[in-house]
């Protein structure tokens, strides 16, 4: 039987980063994928909210989507940016100057997206907030995330560059060990893709044995990773149009402004059909998690509910267990800092296919990754492959389609910034 998260122990390397942000200290810490960022990054948030209390601990992400995975908002909406043009000194409000100063930590995940410029403007805000000269005003900053994924939506202008990261003195920390994986083989290729490494052997693997389709058992079919969004959703809608069975619609009902409930990966329009393959996208008990993916294997009457009847799903778990829900409502509620907007949504999305920004973060079971499309016009291709393929858990469960090696790529600003930073390897 699988140990519920919550009641799995930090290694020593996260034990050692939990104390040291306990004792105050401002930190970056990195790792290749699955070494435990978000596992260790959800025992600080709780131990700094245990110390300062919940409203003087900012938690945030730089993407919608990332801050759904912590249960924060994004850097933008907590600094009070609302524009990509803003170019603001001083907070946009009253709401969100008071918040500035209540902060006593605040935390950024998956910093790796966040550029150079908003990384400046946010400490800027946050010095002028709080008269404090000091980077983000003095505020103890958590930051994590690792350089080596998805790079900022813009441009190249990493976080790291900014004069505002110069001037924090982050102490650096690098987490080792890999948890996702279990297979030396596998770790040692995926942190050596991480950094534009290839060997032989790798493309072989890569190319002839990633080249069959996954076997499984039951009815969970590989999640397909797309680079490109509009992959996704025709693979989505193919393939519920071929369940030749009744449609059930699900509208969710919103409140507040579209432009903050668009990141969330719950759709506003949920179409299921008996058979469907869907991932819970909130976290409900230790065994459904965010990620979790199921079958719909039936509907259950619902007078009192809006659309009449609620999905049943059967999950498996990666230690074969299954479980099957009656997936109820839920809700979303979230705040860019001037407007609190709410969604009220079955907490489901189609999961034949899933776009490879969007499985940043997750760890997926069965994966099947088509690289075709990486260096489409307008995606961060250079570091897509080595996001797509550290989602799986061991090279049986993966399939890759259309690699060569030129789909490896890495960014030398990422690599030769590493070379340079300082950084304690417990
Ligand atoms: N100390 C631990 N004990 C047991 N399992 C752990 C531990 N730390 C992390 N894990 C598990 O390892 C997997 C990967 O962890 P997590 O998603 O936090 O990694 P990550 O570094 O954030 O990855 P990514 O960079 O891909 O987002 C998860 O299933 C998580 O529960």
């Amino acid at each position: 039987m699988e140990i519920p998260k919550h009641q799995q122990k930090l290694s020593t390397e996260q034990a050692a980063i939990l104390e040291e942000v306990k004792k105050g200290t401002s930190v970056f810490f990195t790792g290749s994928a699955g070494t435990g960022k978000s596992f260790l990054l959800r025992r600080i948030i709780k131990a700094m909210k245990d110390k300062y209390g919940s409203e003087a601990v900012a938690v945030t992400a730089s993407t919608g989507l990332a801050a759904t995975h912590i249960g924060g908002i994004t850097l933008n909406s907590f600094a009070g940016i609302f524009t990509s043009s803003e170019v603001a000194k001083k907070p946009a409000n009253d709401f969100v100057n008071t918040r500035w100063v209540q902060t006593r930590a605040l935390v950024i995940d998956e910093v790796s997206m966040i550029d150079a410029p908003l990384f400046d403007k946010v400490s800027t805000l946050g010095s002028t907030a709080r008269n404090r000269q000091e980077p983000f005003g003095g505020i103890q900053l958590i930051v994590t995330g690792d350089f080596f994924q998805l790079p900022p939506v813009k441009h190249d202008q990493y976080a790291f560059n900014s004069k505002a990261w110069r001037k924090a003195s982050l102490r650096s920390f690098n987490l080792k060990q890999v948890f996702r994986q279990r297979d030396p083989e596998f770790i040692a290729m995926l942190n050596d893709i991480r950094v534009g490494l290839l060997t032989d052997r790798y493309i072989q693997i890569l190319s002839d044995e990633c080249a069959a389709p996954v076997a499984y058992a039951d009815a969970i079919e590989p999640t397909h990773l797309y680079p490109v969004n509009r992959q996704v959703n025709a693979e989505n809608d193919q393939r519920l149009l071929r369940l030749e069975l009744p449609e059930h619609h699900f509208t969710a009902h919103d409140y507040g402004s579209d432009e903050v409930l668009k990141h969330l990966l719950c759709p506003k329009f949920l179409r299921l059909r008996k058979g469907a393959q869907v991932m819970r996208v909130k976290t409900k008990t230790a065994e459904l998690v965010n990620g979790v993916v199921g079958v719909v294997v039936g509907f259950q009457e619902d007078l009192s509910g809006p659309d009449r009847v609620l999905p049943i799903v059967e999950y498996s778990l990666m230690s074969g267990r299954k479980i099957v829900e009656t997936v109820e409502w839920d809700k979303w509620e979230r705040s860019d800092g001037r407007s609190t907007a709410s969604r009220t949504q079955i907490p489901l999305c189609l999961a034949w296919a899933l776009s490879i920004h969007k499985s940043q973060g997750q760890t997926i079971d069965r994966v099947r990754v088509d690289l075709n499309k990486i260096f489409a016009p307008g995606l961060q291709g250079k570091c897509q492959t080595y996001v797509a393929l550290s989602r799986a858990t061991c090279l049986e469960q993966l399939e890759v389609l259309n690699f060569t090696p030129q789909k490896v790529k890495v960014n030398m600003d990422v690599v030769n910034w590493t070379k340079t930073l300082e950084r304690i390897d417990i």
